[in-house]
């Protein structure tokens, strides 16, 4: 059984990176760009603001050498977007809105509720006069957000809502992306049924393939969906055979154990090579990976047989196939974002596999978080992932332990 760190190591140097691939990018228009990863670093053709601007509805005039209380004529009235020339003397003003372009000759913009105004001559209403003022004031200099050249995205990121504003406000509008990576799903097992019918004797619905589809929508895949496969070993290899052809990954679930309609892992072996099979995390161990081809430099899809259970599959989903997905699609693959938090009941649990117990976690009174395990911790029990909002995570060889205790956990809802 490898450990979890070396078998996502070694499942990372497995599965390299779109990135060397042929026909590994392609161009999209920005609202397309959403969920796709940038693959070459995006630099701004432009300052932003492109001018100095005003922050406030104000006045823009010369504070620099006016005199205790100011007085300034107004000469004009500027209105953002209004780009035409325009020049402040010393003792003049200029009527101000937020977002246009400070005039020429002046240094700061002093908001309209610091003035009075009494025709078209206005002064300073603070106590202090001009010493309650500071010199450029609300006004937010050329380049303030963006100097022109710098990288406003870099390589690898995946873009959301928020990058799609930054680069609109650079104004582009096309961005260069890797392509999606292709992910078939195959559900295997005789007692699978879809919902949507009764259910017969001895079938139970297939409730795996409904969580992993949309997984791999949020993770950016093109997904070929195979539905569910008889546990027959002939059309195992035939079908596995097809979609390494078409795929980058082949994930399936269920018949990766050792019970006699397990097939996976010795079609695997028998179309390819296999890099590990089983992991010591609990739930999950039974987690097959490899090539779905003898030739190591022929391109054809990499297999990860998760297990049946739902709970098992779900977990190595997520601490397995996704950072290999991500990695895949040209990201950079972060680290595992533990949290501190204090445990608040007994807990059981033998040394030998690393356990992800599905809990709940909150704040507590006292700003510490406080981790309380699901009642149920069986792996074919899908409520515990539905109903909690983290895996409190024992390392290998931790024993029992007592309620109080100081423990990891990583939230997981952002992943579904
Ligand atoms: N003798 C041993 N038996 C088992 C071991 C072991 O080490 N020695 N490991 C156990 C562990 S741990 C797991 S996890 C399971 C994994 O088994 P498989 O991957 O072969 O999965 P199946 O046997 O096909 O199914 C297990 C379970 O999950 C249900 N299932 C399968 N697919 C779906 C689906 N798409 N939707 C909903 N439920 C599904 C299936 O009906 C079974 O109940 O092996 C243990 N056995
Ligand atoms: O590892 Mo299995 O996934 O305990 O149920």
């Amino acid at each position: 059984m490898r450990p979890y760190d070396e078998a996502l190591a070694q499942l990372l140097s497995d599965v390299g990176s779109v990135a060397t691939a042929q026909n590994a990018t392609e161009n999209v228009s920005l609202f397309d760009a959403v969920g796709r990863v940038l693959a070459e670093d995006l630099c701004s053709p432009i300052n932003v603001p492109p001018k100095d601007n005003s922050a406030m509805d104000g006045y823009a005039l010369r504070l620099q050498g006016a005199n205790a209380q100011g007085q300034w004529q107004v000469v004009a009235t500027r209105l953002a977007g209004d780009a035409s020339e325009l020049t402040v003397n010393p003792g003049e003003a200029v009527r101000i809105m937020t977002g246009a372009e400070v005039p020429d000759g002046a240094d700061t913009v002093i908001m309209q509720e610091d003035i009075n105004r009494d025709g078209d001559v206005i002064s300073l209403n603070s106590a202090n006069g001009v010493d309650d003022h500071r010199v450029a004031e609300n006004i937010r200099p050329v380049g303030n957000d963006i100097k022109e050249g710098r990288v406003i995205v870099s390589q690898g990121t995946k873009i959301d809502a928020s990058h799609l504003g930054l680069i609109a406000s650079v104004g582009i509008d096309q961005v260069c992306v890797f392509r999606r990576p292709i992910v078939a799903v195959i559900s295997t097992g005789d007692e699978l049924i879809e919902p949507g019918s009764a259910l017969p004797a001895g079938a139970i619905y297939n409730s795996n393939r409904y969580f992993l589809l949309p997984m791999l929508q949020k993770l950016g895949c093109e997904i070929i969906d195979y539905g569910t496969l008889k546990d027959d070993q002939a059309l195992f290899e035939k079908t596995f055979k097809e979609a390494a052809d078409k795929a980058d990954f082949v994930i399936t679930t269920g018949g990766v154990s050792v019970g006699d309609a397990d097939y996976v892992k010795p079609v695997l072996e028998a179309l390819g090579n296999i890099d590990f099979w089983k992991v010591a995390i609990k739930p999950g161990k039974p987690f097959a990976c490899g090539r779905l081809t003898k030739d190591e430099s022929q391109q054809a899809g990499y297999l990860l047989g998760l297990p049946g259970n739902p709970v098992s599959a779900i977990v190595t989903f997520m601490l397995l196939a996704r950072p290999a997905i991500q990695q895949f699609s040209g990201q950079a693959v972060e680290p595992l974002a533990f949290l501190p938090a204090r445990v608040t009941q007994d807990v059981r649990k033998r040394p030998g596999r690393m356990d992800f117990q599905r809990a709940h976690y909150e704040m507590g009174e006292d700003g510490r978080i406080h981790v309380t395990p699901f009642n149920s911790q069986s792996s074919g029990v899908l409520s515990s992932i539905a109903e909690c909002n983290c895996f409190m995570v024992l390392d290998r060889e931790q024993g029992a332990i007592d309620a109080g205790a100081k423990v990891k956990i990583l939230p997981f809802r952002e992943w579904l």
